[in-house]
């Protein structure tokens, strides 16, 4: 009969004729995509592939194996039997299905004769690959044995770190996949991304507290809200312990999980306290894209924060200082994160299209996460974990109140106060080494001014920490160095064979008047906490040169890239203890949490570190040079910025 000879061209079904066209191309490609195959695993051909029928098939030039095409090619081969993933061979153009049984795969083959099952949503993708069976399993393929990604598992082990599987249905997931692709998407360089709420800052790694840019997604769709109800309802289980520490004690079940919490009435209810979450950052992944290592910035959010995942499995991957851990996240799933596994562990998405998840590979497709959190009221972290702790190493701001230790008499002309004493002075009796193996490199700009000294010059480097201008100048100049720091100054004899450096008080130079042809002061004025004491700095400079002479001083520049917030401030440095040969065999440390930089140093367990904090006061535009003008005899010859510092050249006119 005429018609199934010829069946009809309907508008949903491909024609016999077409098919055939078709077959002859993919017969071209199948043979391409075999002799690749045979490449790869350097193995004849009949050990790897099959003419007779088998469960398993290898499949060809399926696009480039991007999201979409995945998507088809799992919707296209789920029709014949069930399968999980089609994993890829990375880098190469084939993948691998298996099915359970033989019959299934077979009916995929025979579709591909008759056309029968291909719809024309599939037609445009299925018509470019082709299939073979295969007569090994694709982990038995020295391919899949030689690939190297670390193996993940969906075991989570880390303190503070939950995940909830199912935590919404495949209908909701679907439901606001497709709402946010109704939204507008903002590019990024390995992902695309949406913002509610307040604005998540790039860079900055900050949120924009000013004011919200949009509502939360529950405010204008309904599955956003029941999802919204049922994450508050996994935040409930959380209660404050008494180090203001957030721990799940129920989980969202109602379950009690932490029996060592004997009585919950005792203690704050977390979402109580806090409340909903008002930012949410969407990301959107396809295959290859990711995430890099980050801690979600301390200071911003509070403690908990918790991350949706739609659409497709991933593998994120959690570093601390000592360990990597690689944990798969299903999709629908919510992590949560507090504790350790919040302020402590960086995580990320590694930019990959495969993930091998307890031995098996597979590919990702199209993954679209939901972190929301929740605003700090006030935006200063406390917690154990001051090595990634924002709030914690950044400079602060130094009270004013505390500028003079209390009961100090700042003997205005004549010694520093307890800040100088106890924030810089003692600050860098301690860090000398390691601060000594990061200042090595002199800056051109001062080595330029020292070779520009004359021959028979006499120079003074007045705070010359561990020596590296000491040997800048000319053969025939004869450097002088002085520093507080005793361990610095030894350092700098050490570094600089035969030159004459002692431990002296810039305020107070042991030094006679008129001595020097030129005097540099690099990088110490900005240590003194009061301009009287800033003053006094400079005048000694002056009186130890010669008129005629030359001085140049560097001091730390508020502007600069690093923002900071007032004038005086606290920085903060990491004192690996491998440097601190004092601490060494002494388990006691000072620690003090939360008022930690003002009071004494913090001693981080977790990268055996300690952190001191030096006291600086950084200088803005103009205010050297108004410091200078304060002081008779000294003639400003260069204004410059250099190295985030303000500089000046100067030359003693008169005595
Ligand atoms: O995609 C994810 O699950 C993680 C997203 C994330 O880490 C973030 O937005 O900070
Ligand atoms: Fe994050
Ligand atoms: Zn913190």
């Amino acid at each position: 009969m005429e018609a199934t000879q010829q069946p009809e061209e309907t508008k949903d079904k491909v024609s016999k004729k077409e098919m055939k066209r078709i077959q002859k191309k993919l017969n071209r490609k199948l043979a391409q995509g075999i002799s690749a195959l045979v490449r790869a695993e350097k193995k004849e051909k009949d050990d790897l592939i099959s003419e007779e029928p088998t469960n398993k098939l290898f499949v060809f030039h399926f696009g480039n194996g991007d999201e979409e095409d995945q998507r088809v090619l799992m919707e296209y081969c789920k029709q014949f039997g069930p399968i999980e993933t089609i994993p890829l061979f990375p880098g190469l153009n084939y993948g691998f299905l298996e099915y359970p049984e033989v019959q299934q795969a077979k009916d995929l083959m025979n579709s591909l004769q008759d056309g029968k099952f291909i719809d024309l949503k599939f037609y445009d993708k299925i018509r470019t690959c082709c299939f073979q069976y295969s007569k090994v399993e694709y982990d038995q393929m020295d391919k899949f044995k030689s690939m190297e990604f670390p193996n993940s598992t969906y075991k989570v082990d880390i303190d503070g770190l939950y995940v909830i599987e199912d935590f919404v249905s495949e209908e909701e997931s679907q439901a606001a996949k497709e709402w946010l692709d109704s939204q507008e998407w903002i590019k990024l360089m390995n992902r695309r991304v949406q913002h509610f709420g307040y604005e998540f800052v790039y860079g900055a790694n900050d949120v924009n507290k000013t004011d919200k840019i949009r509502d939360m997604p529950d405010q204008e769709n309904e599955t956003f809200k029941a999802i919204n109800d049922r994450i508050n309802d996994a935040l409930k289980g959380f209660y404050f312990n008494s180090e203001k520490e957030a721990v799940r004690v129920f989980d969202h079940n109602g379950t009690k999980i932490k029996e060592e919490v004997k009585s919950v009435d005792s203690m704050d209810n977390y979402f109580d306290e806090i409340g909903e979450f008002d930012q949410l950052t969407v990301n959107d992944y396809i295959p290859g894209q990711g995430i890099p290592p980050h801690i979600d910035t301390h200071s911003p959010f509070e403690e908990v924060f918790v991350a949706l995942s739609l659409n497709s499995e991933a593998t994120m991957t959690f570093k601390s200082a000592e360990e990597t851990k690689h944990i798969s996240l299903k999709p629908r799933s919510l992590m949560i994160f507090s504790g350790e596994g919040r302020y402590n562990w960086l995580h990320s998405i590694p930019t990959r299209k495969f993930d091998k998840v307890n031995g098996l590979i597979k590919s990702r497709r199209r993954r679209i996460s939901l972190t929301y959190r929740k605003l700090r009221s006030n935006p200063v972290c406390a917690c154990r974990w001051p090595r990634m702790c924002d709030s914690q190493n950044k400079e602060v701001a130094v009270d004013e109140n505390k500028l003079v230790g209390e009961g100090d008499e700042v003997k205005l002309d004549a010694s520093s106060s307890n800040i100088e004493q106890k924030h810089v002075y003692d600050v860098y009796e301690k860090i000398a080494p390691h601060f000594s193996n990061t200042r090595y490199k002199p800056w051109p700009k001062v080595q330029e001014f020292l070779e520009s000294l004359p021959d028979g010059s006499i120079n003074c480097d007045v705070g010359c920490g561990n020596g590296k201008y000491l040997s800048c100048a000319g053969k025939n100049v004869l450097s002088i160095g002085t520093d507080r720091s005793f361990n610095l100054t030894s350092i700098a004899r050490e570094r600089n064979q035969g030159s004459q450096t002692f431990v002296c008080n810039s305020l107070n130079l042991a030094l006679r008047d008129q001595v020097f042809d030129s005097v540099i002061s690099i990088a110490v004025i900005h240590h003194f906490s009061t301009k009287e004491l800033r003053i006094q700095a400079i005048n000694e400079l002056k009186r130890i040169c010669k008129v005629g002479g030359k001085i140049l001083i560097y001091v730390w520049a508020f502007e600069q890239e690093r923002k900071f917030a007032t004038q005086d401030v606290f920085v903060p440095w990491h004192l690996y203890n491998k440097y601190d040969k004092q601490e060494e065999g002494k388990k006691e440390v000072n620690i003090e949490k939360n008022t930690g930089f003002i009071e004494t140093a913090i001693e981080d367990e977790t990268k055996k570190a300690t952190i001191y904090h030096r006291y600086y006061h950084v200088f803005k535009k103009g205010e050297l040079e108004e410091l200078i003008d304060q002081i008779n005899g000294l003639d400003i010859k260069k204004s410059y910025y250099d190295h985030a510092n303000w500089c000046v050249i100067l030359e003693k006119t008169e005595h």
